[in-house]
C-alpha cells in the first residue's frame, strides 16, 4: 500500500493544527460532528435538485460509538460520503474545503447552512488521536474507500467495504500522558457534555448508546444494567423559529435548560434581523442577581453561535458592562471567524450586532418601566446599581443610554421615581433637581439639611447607594436642570434671613472663635439658613460632598480625602443662646459646646468621630 505525503505546506499546517490553533482539545468532536452535519445537508440539497431522490429525515443521523477496550471513538454519518478522489482532495490537502466549494456552487436555503469553510477542522482530530481512519462511500457509488493517517507522516487510501452511503471516522486515541488524559473521550458523560455544549443545535440527531442502571422489574432492591440508544442533542434552535410559534413557557424552559439562571426571567427578547448583518438572538432580563454578580469573578457575555454551532460561551463584546446582567445567545452566519472558529475580536459585524442588541435591551427596559412598573422595580432592585455604575464609568460616555432607566426614592411620592417624572412635576420657580445623600431612606428622612427644601415644597431624591452621587455628577444636567445637594452651600433660592446685619457682625467673633477651636476640621462656622428645628448640621463647600468623602475613604485604596465642611448652627435654637452666653462668660464651656456640636453633626451625617473617648468625656463634663 502506497503511503502518500501531505503537501509540504500541509505538513506545516498540520503541525500547527495539532499544536497551536485550538485552545481546547475537546473541540475536535465539534468539528467532526459539524462535518457530518454538512455531509447530510449536502444530501438534502441534492434531493432538492434531483427528482429521483427523496429526503427522508429519519434516515439521517450521526452516531457516536465508543470502544473502550481498543480505545477508539467512532463518528459515523449517513451523509453524502466521499469518493476516492474526494478523500484525496479534501483530506489529503489541508485547507481545501469541499464544503466551501459546495457553498459557492449552491444557493443555500431553509436554514440549512453549511458550516465548513476553512478546510482544517477535520485535522483537529489529530490533537487527540494517534491514528485516524476514514471509511467512506459516496452517494451513487458502489465502492467504498479507506483513508488512514497517523499524522504528519502522510496518509494512505485503499478500497474498503461499507454497506451504506456515508462516512465513518474512527479515532485511535493517543496514549495518556502526564498532562493529558485522553481516556476522557471514551467516557459517555464527558462525550455527552461536549456534544451538548457545542453541537446541541445540530439539526440531525446525534445518537449514542448509553449504558445505565435501573431497578430490575419483579425483583425488589435489585438493579440491572441496560444499554439504549439515545439522542443527545436537542436539535431545534428555538431562536430560528417564528416568534408566533413560541409561548412564554417555551422561552422559560429554554432559559432553564440553558442554565442561564434559577430564577424566572422578567422578560425575553427574541430578535431576528435580516439586513446589513443577519442574526437571531434570544436575550433574557433576569429577575434576581446571580450570587457572584457584583464580584470580580462574574463574567458577562452572551453565547455566540455561528450556523448553530457554539463558537464562544461568553462573548463579552456583545454586551456593554451596564447591561452585563443580560443572558442569552446570538447566532449569526455573517461573522468573520478565524480558522479555529473563534470570532475575530474586531469584527465589524460583531460590533454592529452589539450595537443593535444594546438598543433592543434599552428599549425593552424602557418598555417594562412604562408598562410594568412593579416588575421594573423588582429588576431595578437587583441591577439598578449596575446601571448607575454604567453612567459613571467611561467618563459618562453612556449616560444618554442609561439616565432614563434609573430610579430614586422621592421624598414627596414616597416611592421610586425617574428623573423625567421628577422634572415634569417641578414647580416653575424651582431651579434645581434636589437630592439628599445618606445611608438609608429612614436616615435621610431625619437629615436636618432636608428641612428647608422640603418646606419650600420641593421634591428631594434620596441617594442611598454609594455610586449615586458619582453617577449624577456625570449626568450633571438633566433636561436643562442641574442637580443640587440639599447640603450644598447655595441652595438656589432665597431663604428668609432672620438675622440682621448687626446681629451677624455681633456673632462674627463668636464664629471665628469656634472655628479656631475646630481648626482644620471645618472651613467655617456660621448661622444656618436651612435649619428649622435641628440645632446643627454639616454642609459642604466645593465639589467633594460629605457622602463622596465617605465612599472614597471606604475604598481599599482610600486615602484620607476630606470634603470642605461648614458647621451650621440654628440661630433660633435654645442652644444658640447658650453658646452666646458661654462666649461672654465661660470660654472653656464654649470649647466643650463647640466640640460636642461638631461631633454631633458628624454623627448625624453618618461619619465617624475621630476621638469617641474625648467626645464622651466632653458630654459628661457638660452634664455634671
Ligand atoms: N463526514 C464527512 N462527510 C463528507 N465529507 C466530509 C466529511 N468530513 C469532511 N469532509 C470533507 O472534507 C473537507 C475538509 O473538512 P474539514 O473539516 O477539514 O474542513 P471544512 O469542514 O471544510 O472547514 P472547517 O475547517 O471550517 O471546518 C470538507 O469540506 C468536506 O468536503
Amino acid at each position: 500500500m502506497e503511503v502518500k505525503q501531505f503537501q509540504a505546506e500541509s505538513k506545516k499546517l498540520l503541525n500547527m493544527m495539532i499544536n497551536s490553533i485550538y485552545t481546547h482539545k475537546e473541540i475536535f468532536l465539534r468539528e467532526l460532528i459539524s462535518n457530518a452535519s454538512d455531509a447530510i445537508d449536502k444530501i438534502y440539497y441534492k434531493t432538492l435538485s434531483e427528482d429521483t431522490l427523496v429526503f427522508n429525515k429519519e434516515d439521517y443521523y450521526i452516531k457516536i460509538r465508543v470502544d473502550k477496550e481498543n480505545r477508539t471513538l467512532t463518528i459515523r454519518d449517513t451523509g453524502i460520503g466521499m469518493t476516492k478522489d474526494e478523500l484525496e482532495e479534501n483530506l489529503g490537502v489541508i485547507a481545501k474545503s469541499g464544503s466551501f466549494d459546495f457553498k459557492e456552487g449552491n444557493e443555500l436555503k431553509d436554514g440549512h447552512d453549511i458550516i465548513g469553510q476553512f478546510g482544517v477542522g477535520f485535522y483537529s482530530s489529530f490533537m487527540v488521536a494517534q491514528k485516524v481512519t476514514v471509511i467512506s462511500k459516496s452517494i451513487g457509488s458502489d465502492e467504498a474507500y479507506k483513508w488512514e493517517s497517523e499524522g504528519v507522516e502522510g496518509y494512505s487510501i485503499e478500497p474498503a467495504t461499507k454497506g451504506d452511503v456515508g462516512t465513518e471516522i474512527t479515532l485511535k486515541l493517543k496514549e495518556n500522558s502526564e498532562d493529558e488524559n485522553y481516556d476522557e473521550y471514551l467516557e459517555q458523560y464527558r462525550l455527552k457534555a461536549i456534544i451538548k455544549r457545542y453541537s446541541d443545535f445540530i439539526r440531525y440527531p446525534i445518537k449514542m448508546d448509553i449504558t445505565g442502571s435501573r431497578p430490575k422489574e419483579g425483583a425488589e432492591g435489585e438493579y440491572e444494567d441496560y444499554t439504549e440508544e439515545q439522542t443527545i442533542n436537542s436539535m431545534v434552535p428555538i431562536w430560528r423559529k417564528n416568534k408566533n410559534e413560541l409561548t412564554d413557557e417555551d422561552y422559560e424552559n429554554f432559559y432553564n435548560e440553558k442554565h442561564y439562571g434559577f430564577d424566572k426571567p422578567i422578560k425575553h427578547i427574541h430578535i431576528s434581523v435580516d439586513g446589513a448583518v443577519s442574526y437571531n438572538a434570544i436575550l433574557y432580563i433576569p429577575e434576581s442577581i446571580p450570587f457572584d454578580y457584583y464580584t470580580k469573578e462574574f463574567k458577562k457575555g452572551l453565547e455566540l453561535y455561528s450556523s448553530g454551532v457554539l463558537i464562544m460561551e461568553k462573548c463579552e463584546d456583545l454586551l456593554p458592562d451596564y447591561f452585563s446582567f443580560v443572558k442569552g445567545l446570538v447566532d449569526s452566519d455573517d461573522l468573520t471567524l478565524n480558522i479555529s472558529r473563534e470570532v475575530l475580536q474586531h469584527d465589524r459585524q460583531l460590533k454592529l450586532i452589539a450595537k443593535n442588541i444594546k438598543n433592543k435591551i434599552k428599549n425593552e427596559l424602557i418598555n417594562i418601566l412604562k408598562n410594568s412598573r412593579e416588575e421594573y422595580e423588582k429588576f431595578y432592585k437587583s441591577f439598578g446599581r449596575q446601571l448607575k455604575y454604567g453612567i459613571y464609568s467611561d467618563y459618562g460616555s453612556h449616560k444618554e443610554d442609561i439616565q432614563d432607566l434609573i430610579l430614586f426614592y422621592s421624598s414627596k411620592e414616597k416611592k421610586m421615581v425617574t428623573l423625567k417624572e421628577y422634572v415634569e412635576r417641578m414647580p416653575e420657580d424651582q431651579k434645581y433637581i434636589y437630592y439628599a445623600a445618606g445611608e438609608s431612606i429612614e436616615r435621610i428622612d431625619k437629615l436636618p439639611q432636608t428641612e428647608i427644601v422640603a418646606e419650600k415644597g420641593y421634591e428631594i431624591l434620596y441617594f442611598t447607594e454609594d455610586v449615586d452621587e458619582f453617577a449624577i455628577r456625570m449626568v450633571s444636567v438633566y433636561e436643562e436642570k442641574e442637580f443640587k445637594s440639599v447640603s450644598s452651600e447655595d441652595l438656589g433660592f432665597e431663604t428668609e434671613d432672620s438675622t440682621s446685619t448687626e446681629e451677624k457682625e455681633e456673632n462674627k467673633d463668636l464664629f471665628e472663635y469656634m472655628k479656631e477651636v475646630l481648626k482644620d476640621q471645618v472651613k467655617e462656622v456660621k448661622i444656618s439658613k436651612r435649619l428649622k428645628n435641628h440645632p446643627v448640621c454639616l454642609t459642604n463647600e466645593g465639589d467633594l460632598t460629605i457622602e463622596m468623602e465617605k465612599t472614597l475613604n471606604a475604598m481599599p485604596t482610600g486615602q484620607s480625602i476630606k470634603a470642605e465642611k461648614v458647621l451650621e448652627i440654628n440661630g433660633n435654637h435654645d442652644i444658640f443662646a447658650k453658646i452666646k452666653d458661654a462666649f461672654e462668660k465661660d470660654k472653656e464651656k464654649l470649647d466643650l459646646y463647640t466640640k460636642v456640636l461638631y461631633n454631633q453633626a458628624l454623627l448625624i451625617e453618618g461619619l465617624t468621630i475621630e476621638d469617641p473617648v474625648e467626645f464622651t468625656n466632653n458630654m459628661i463634663k457638660l452634664m455634671v
